[in-house]
């Protein structure tokens, strides 16, 4: 009945103890309260559970009951043969054991627990043994109650332990999936802050940019590519011919439509073309397209990135450029450089095709006439027209008609079968611009002059084809204008050099070309400039500075030299009036007078309109005339002498001793100074003859109260010849060279008397 009761209480307290167990949810916690149960069901003074490890061959001390948890609990052992435990293992029942020090096998911690009997169950997990829970306790062995009890505690426990194992790993796992689960949450977040990031750096570039698969397909689309190509959305998917070049299939070679894609996948790298497109405003933009391959993480190609860049502006520059560079401004036809550039080809082309070419150099006759009279607005319009007509005329594929400058036309007829073909077209020139030209409500008239040469008779260069075309354009000239004329080898001769000069001074005065040099008339009494000498130059395009004596003869002949000397006037008196408005001390300013300018009776008004419109005093011009003038002079010079001279203009005599030296014209005419020509000052100092002269000339002029200048001053021994027979005024070299205007402001702003130091100032 005893052992009933105390098998029922075992069996109560037994499931008190695994309902205790079951709340526990932490394996230390059980492993411990697992090791109390034991002692409290079955009575003994400790207990342990032990883990088996049968592969490693390892006990492990999980837990004991009271102060030996401490010292047992993880404690790791060899499965030695001698082992309570691994005796439990080997047979797989309990095992109870009386009086612990006689067996041979009770282990060190037994003996050091100094217990007297041990109770051991196995516990199984799926029909093996996984652990022992072993009871010990001093006195009394355990007796059968006691190994059922266990048996049963241990049977049980083992279920309690699997549950609890469950629960943990499941608890395990949950926390290992809510760990994924917000390290995933993290890298979708740190993936979505990337792809802002990206985005934000893709729409900040300001050039288009699209991102293509290898299916044609827009992957992605920056905000500039959106904007221009007017794309709806950042990856619309649509394929890229569509959204970019608005169109119903794929972009062909063939059509001169580049694919990009295709490019990229032939050269393997990156490749610029550039297309065309339309802008919002429907206007069409050039672009340029830098398309690279787009690569996926295994290196193989997955795309393109197109980048676009619109370069119309460039384009627009550049074809400016282009056009200032080659084009006439005023005609927009092909300018000298450009028919040049283009006549070489044809030349190149024509002696290959063993061909005729023809160089037909036009000049519109009286031009400046009309420029002159209607004004430069109306020469502008109607040299327009002449070119529209010209452009009428030779409108076949490698002809060039271009403006060579001013009023004259250059024409190439890349290929002609026969001289006469370039003869027709010059003829169909003139008759095509018989008709008027209407510009600004007045009719013109106008014809033309035209020189032919042709390759390869006439030149076998652009340069040659274009100087012998040049020549038979004045002969067409000579002719009596409105003709054309072929180039035959007598028209490069001197006759036309000189025909042509006359053309360049033509065109010189008309282009401005002319400057003008003064020299210095020294006092050297009181070392001053009292006059500066205005001497013209010629700054030619090809031959550089033109001295006078190269083309005053011919622009008397010509004609030329009354506009050329009003020219000379004019810029001397505003010369002089600037000088004089800068503050440096006043002089006059001589200007040379030919004979034709006289002739012309229209010397008074001229004067009169320079003076006037430079606001310079008459007594601060000096006119210059050489002795002809009044030898052959009529009572009409005369008579434009003493107006002059009334006007308060001096008039001097230049080279005076090289003609008459007429003392009765000296007296008749209104003469205030002499100039001393340079013959007889060069030899002064050696020759007694020039001394003489000039001593007389010199005496004379004082007794008709002139003033005289000695010309071509280059030594101080001349100097002192000429100051020792009383001649004050002098000019040469020994003070300085014809120079130009601004020279002079240096020295006009030194001290009175400082002129005089014999050197060049220039
Ligand atoms: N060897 C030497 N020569 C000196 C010396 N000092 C001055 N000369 C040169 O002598 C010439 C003096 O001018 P000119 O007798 O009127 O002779 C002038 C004048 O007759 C004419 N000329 C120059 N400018 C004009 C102009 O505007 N109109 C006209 N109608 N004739 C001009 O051309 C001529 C030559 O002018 P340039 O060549 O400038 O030559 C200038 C001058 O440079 C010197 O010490 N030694």
């Amino acid at each position: 009945m005893a052992n009933l009761k105390r098998y029922n209480d075992g069996l109560f307290k037994l499931d008190l103890w695994i309902r205790r167990l079951l709340t526990i949810g932490e394996s230390g916690a059980l492993y411990t309260a697992l090791c109390d149960g034991v002692c409290d069901i079955v009575g003994a003074g400790t207990a342990v559970f032990t883990t088996i490890d049968i592969q490693a061959g390892t006990l492990t001390y999980m837990a004991a009951s009271g102060g030996w948890n401490a010292m047992v609990k993880g404690l790791a052992v060899p499965m030695k043969s001698g082992n309570l435990c691994a005796s439990v293992v080997a047979c797989g029942t309990p095992l109870r054991i009386d009086r612990i020090s006689s067996r041979a096998d009770s282990c060190e911690l037994l003996q050091v627990m100094d217990m007297d009997a041990a109770l051991l169950v196995p516990v199984l997990e799926e029909g093996r043994v996984t652990a022992c829970l072993s009871a010990f306790r001093v006195g009394n062995p355990f007796d059968q109650i006691d190994e059922q009890l266990l048996q049963q505690y241990a049977h049980t426990a083992a279920m309690v332990l699997r549950t609890v194992h469950l629960m943990v790993d499941l608890r395990r796992h949950a926390a290992m999936l809510e760990e994924e689960n917000d390290e995933r949450t993290r890298a979708e977040q740190k993936l979505a802050e990337t792809n802002v990031f990206l985005n934000s750096v893709v729409d900040g570039v300001a050039e288009p940019m699209v991102v293509v698969g290898l299916d044609r397909r827009v992957i992605m689309t920056n905000r500039a590519a959106r904007d221009f190509f007017q794309i709806a959305e950042a990856g619309s998917d649509e394929a890229c011919h569509r959204l970019i070049h608005h169109r119903d299939t794929p972009c062909v070679r063939d059509e001169g439509m580049r694919c990009p894609l295709l490019d990229v996948r032939t050269a393997k790298r990156p490749v610029i073309a550039t297309q065309e497109h339309r802008d919002r405003s429907g206007d069409k933009r050039v672009v340029e397209v830098m398309t690279s391959p787009l690569l996926g993480s295994d290196g193989t190609a997955i795309g393109i990135i197109e980048a676009f860049r619109d370069i119309t502006d460039r384009r627009q520059a550049e074809e400016t450029i282009r056009q200032m560079a080659y084009y006439d401004s005023l005609t927009g036809l092909p300018n000298r450089r450009l028919f040049n550039d283009r006549l070489r080809q044809s030349l190149a082309l024509a002696q290959r095709s063993k061909r005729l070419l023809a160089v037909l150099f036009l000049d519109l006759d009286r031009f400046k006439l009309i420029n002159d009279t209607l004004g430069h607005a109306v020469g502008d319009k109607l040299l327009m027209q002449v070119a529209k007509r010209l452009k009428g005329v030779c409108r076949r594929d490698g002809d060039t008609v271009a403006r060579q400058g001013g009023d004259e036309f250059i024409i190439n007829l890349s290929v002609i079968s026969d001289v006469k073909d370039a003869l027709k077209v010059a003829q169909k020139i003139i008759d095509s611009l018989r008709t008027p030209f209407v510009i600004d409500g007045h009719e013109l008239f106008i014809t033309t002059s035209i020189g032919i040469s042709v390759f390869p008779y006439d030149g076998r260069t652009s340069d040659a084809l274009v100087k012998n075309a040049d020549f038979a354009m004045y002969r067409a000239k000579e002719q009596g204008r409105n003709n054309c004329q072929l180039y035959t080898p007598e028209m490069n001769s001197k006759a036309f050099e000189r025909l042509s000069l006359e053309n360049d001074l033509r065109k010189g005065l008309e282009r401005e070309e002319l400057v003008l040099y003064y020299q210095p008339k020294v006092n050297v009494d009181d070392g001053q400039i009292s006059c500066m000498e205005a001497l013209v130059r010629w700054q030619h395009p090809t031959l550089g500075l033109v001295p006078p004596a190269r083309f005053i003869p011919l622009a008397e002949e010509t004609g030329l030299i009354v506009p050329l000397g009003e020219w000379v006037l004019r810029t001397a008196c505003r010369q002089n009036r600037e000088w004089q408005k800068a503050g440096y001390p006043p002089m006059q300013v001589a200007v040379n007078i030919s004979p034709r300018q006289l002739q012309q009776g229209s010397l008074v008004e001229v004067v009169e309109r320079a003076l006037s419109d430079s606001g310079l005093a008459p007594r601060w011009l000096v006119l210059e005339v050489t002795e002809s003038i009044m030898m052959d002079g009529t009572e009409s010079t005369l008579a434009t002498f003493r107006v002059l001279e009334r006007m308060g203009i001096h008039i001097a005599i230049d080279d005076f001793g090289t003609g008459y030296s007429s003392l009765h014209y000296l007296k008749k005419f209104p003469i205030h100074a002499l100039k001393i020509d340079r013959s007889f000052i060069r030899d002064i100092t050696t020759n007694p003859d020039d001394e003489a002269i000039t001593s007389a000339v010199i005496t004379m002029s004082k007794g008709l109260n002139l003033k005289v200048v000695a010309e071509g001053v280059e030594t101080v021994e001349q100097l002192e010849v000429l100051r020792a027979l009383q001649c004050t005024h002098m000019q040469g070299h020994l003070f300085s060279r014809p120079a130009p205007a601004e020279q002079f402001a240096p020295v006009f702003g030194r001290a009175a008397g400082a002129y005089l130091g014999f050197g060049t100032w220039c």
